[in-house]
């Protein structure tokens, strides 16, 4: 039911005051002279001890730490891996992509778990599986138990990913929420740099060395649980559950002083409100019947569904590969200058954090699209260029096991390179190419020829080298620039922004659900883009793929353009609100909307009530 029409029908019930939505943050931060009673608790709401907050974030945020690490390290882990374990494609992919689906499931059950148990037990529940997950990997005897390890490590990851964002908006105080949230998006990509360096510190130790690069994610899983052991349920779940007592308890020692009386009658109010319109059933039906929780879902799966079509992770878990396609030989190398990649997508959320409560969600994720796709721009340039500037084949072996291998028909390196059972093989005097031939690879090893000069015994003795998946260009740097632009202006906003603006649209009836679904829908969404990079890659080549990324990041930016509003500085209560009218309106009516705002002792819970519960 439309949100202002509720209203209306309630006015006999509490004291309403229209208010332009940009006078929200005012009315309830710094009491509107027409507001006199709320003064005190408006002060209080801005100024109690964030320091706790900033606690209570840091313990959550552990969790998307370790959504990061164990979504990154596997990258260099495997390179280890395939070695000692003799690993062949189909393993290799399982052992990726079985943490990510296992996620996506988990994630979607999450939202069960989440309003039964309540966020701290689902947390305590993500890092004791990921404590577990991490101890299986480390001492793993063969591929199968790793591969228990991996699927064990995603079903932690999943219930992180929806709980966390929910958790530290729940307990976060207005002016703070979207920074505190933003800081879980922080440590996952901080996970990911930490990730990078554990692979290239440990990748020198060739034996067993992939054991503590997977282990290590146990000690943050130890140190989460053992934290959240002391810390607080969110109020607003302890109250939806009548636990109304606890629930005040607990808001004043996470506000740090005792004048929450406004904040929790808001909560208490809307909980009420929301039991008494809701009617039965699951609540996703609930939801989809709901207009104002149907758009948020829509806008809320829509920014997750975008995160992942931006191609954030063919870049996350390719970077060593679209390095190597910039000319980076090495293996070493490739691996260090992946952390760099990391970081640069950890220093540019860290911009998010600082810019997400001064210039909003809504600004802050448009600004990050139009970046984000004019350097998926840039990169598709840079391999348009190499593509076109590919090297031709100039070689032709004699040896006779080549004359069946399609690899021989291609003339250029290009679509060589395009082909997974081939490969580029070169010599090289200065920036000059010389006897390039197309070969095939050997199929358990893709780092050489299944035979000739670039076959593993016979490289040294003749300087080939052997390219598999890209081709030797002098357009590296543009690549190269295309992807550190791309991270800068991805990781502000298209990164952060749909967890945060997910933990916070949903009504608090729909927001484990609404939570689980878009995590769902981000982790699906992962799994099809990185799963069909190659693929795609393959028939649209490198420059299509990324072209094609870009056109979808503009189509995003369509998306958010019509159907996100700005829910900066608003209570959670109010939010609901803004999804009262159709989609692709909201933005219309910018700093003219409609908004209804609780005064203090209107509510239907008095004083008296107040007083004679403490
Ligand atoms: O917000 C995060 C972040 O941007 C990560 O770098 C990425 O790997 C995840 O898929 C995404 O959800």
């Amino acid at each position: 039911m439309d949100k202002v029409i509720r209203n209306t029908k309630l006015e006999d019930e509490r004291s309403l005051i229209r208010a332009p939505s940009d006078l929200i943050i005012n009315k309830r931060t710094n009491a509107a002279p027409s507001d006199a009673n709320s003064g005190e608790s408006n002060t209080a709401i801005q100024e109690g001890s964030p320091k706790f907050a900033y606690i209570l974030a840091f313990f959550s945020a552990l969790g998307g730490f370790l959504f990061g690490y164990d979504t990154g390290v596997v990258s260099g882990a495997m390179l280890l891996l395939k070695r000692e374990m003799n690993l062949n494609a189909l393993w290799q992919e399982l052992l990726v992509s079985s943490t990510v689906g296992a996620a996506a499931l988990s994630a979607l059950a999450g939202g069960y778990l989440n309003g039964l148990f309540g966020r701290k037990i689902c947390i305590l529940l993500a890092s004791s599986i990921f404590s577990f997950g991490g101890i299986i990997l480390s001492i793993a005897p063969n591929k199968e138990v790793l591969l228990f390890g991996r699927l064990v490590v995603g079903l932690g990851i999943g219930i992180a990913s929806m709980t966390v964002p929910v958790y530290i908006a729940e307990v976060s105080p207005p002016h703070l929420r979207g920074q505190l949230v933003t800081i879980n998006t922080l440590f996952i990509t901080g996970g990911q740099f930490i990730a990078s360096v554990v692979d290239g510190a440990f990748s020198y130790l060739s034996n067993g060395g992939w054991r503590y690069m997977l282990g290590l994610s146990a000690i943050p899983a130890v140190l989460q649980f053992l934290g959240f052991l002391f810390l607080p349920e969110s109020p607003r779940w302890l109250l939806q559950k009548g636990r109304s007592q606890q629930a005040h308890q607990v808001l004043m020692h996470i506000r740090g002083t005792e004048n929450v009386e406004e904040e929790y009658d808001s909560i208490k109010t809307t909980i009420e409100e929301e039991e008494k319109e809701s009617g039965g059933g699951p609540v996703l039906w609930r939801i989809l019947a709901s207009g104002p929780a149907r758009r948020a879902l829509i806008v809320g799966c829509g920014l997750q569904m975008f995160q992942q079509l931006s191609g954030i992770n063919t870049v996350m878990y390719y970077s060593a590969t679209i390095l190597q396609m910039a000319g980076v030989r090495d293996d070493r190398m490739a691996i260090w200058l992946a952390a760099v990649t990391a970081f640069t997508n950890f220093l540019f959320t860290l911009v998010g954090v600082w810019l997400v409560e001064r210039v909003g969600r809504r600004k802050l994720t448009l600004g990050s699209i139009i970046g984000t796709s004019a350097s998926l721009f840039v990169l598709a340039v840079g391999f348009l260029l190499s593509a076109h500037a590919s090297p031709p084949v100039t070689f032709h072996p004699s040896d006779p096991t080549f004359f069946n291998s399609t690899c021989t028909h291609y003339g250029f390196c290009e679509y060589c390179m395009l082909d997974p059972n081939c490969g580029f093989c070169y010599n090289e005097n200065g920036s000059t190419i010389l006897n390039s031939s197309c070969e095939h690879v050997n199929p358990a090893n893709t780092e050489e020829a299944a035979s000739g000069r670039c076959s593993n015994t016979t490289q040294e003795s003749t300087d080939a080298f052997w390219a598999y998946n890209y081709c030797p260009t002098t357009y590296s740097w543009i690549v190269l620039l295309g992807l550190i632009l791309y991270l800068a202006f991805f990781a502000p906003g298209m990164g952060p922004m749909p967890w945060t603006v997910n933990s916070e649209i949903y009504p608090l009836w729909a927001r484990s659900t609404g939570n689980a679904c878009s995590a769902g829908v981000n982790w699906i969404c992962n799994v099809l883009v990185s799963l069909t990079f190659l693929h795609v890659a393959q028939y649209l080549t490198y420059y299509g793929a990324f072209f094609l990324y870009s056109g979808l990041a503009l189509l995003s930016f369509l998306f958010v353009l019509g159907c996100l509003p700005e829910t900066k500085g608003l209570v959670l209560e109010d939010i609901e609100t803004l999804f009262s009218t159709r989609l692709c309106t909201c933005d219309t009516t910018d700093g003219q909307k409609v908004h209804y705002v609780r005064v203090k002792g209107g509510n239907h819970f008095s004083d008296e009530e107040f007083s004679n519960r403490e």
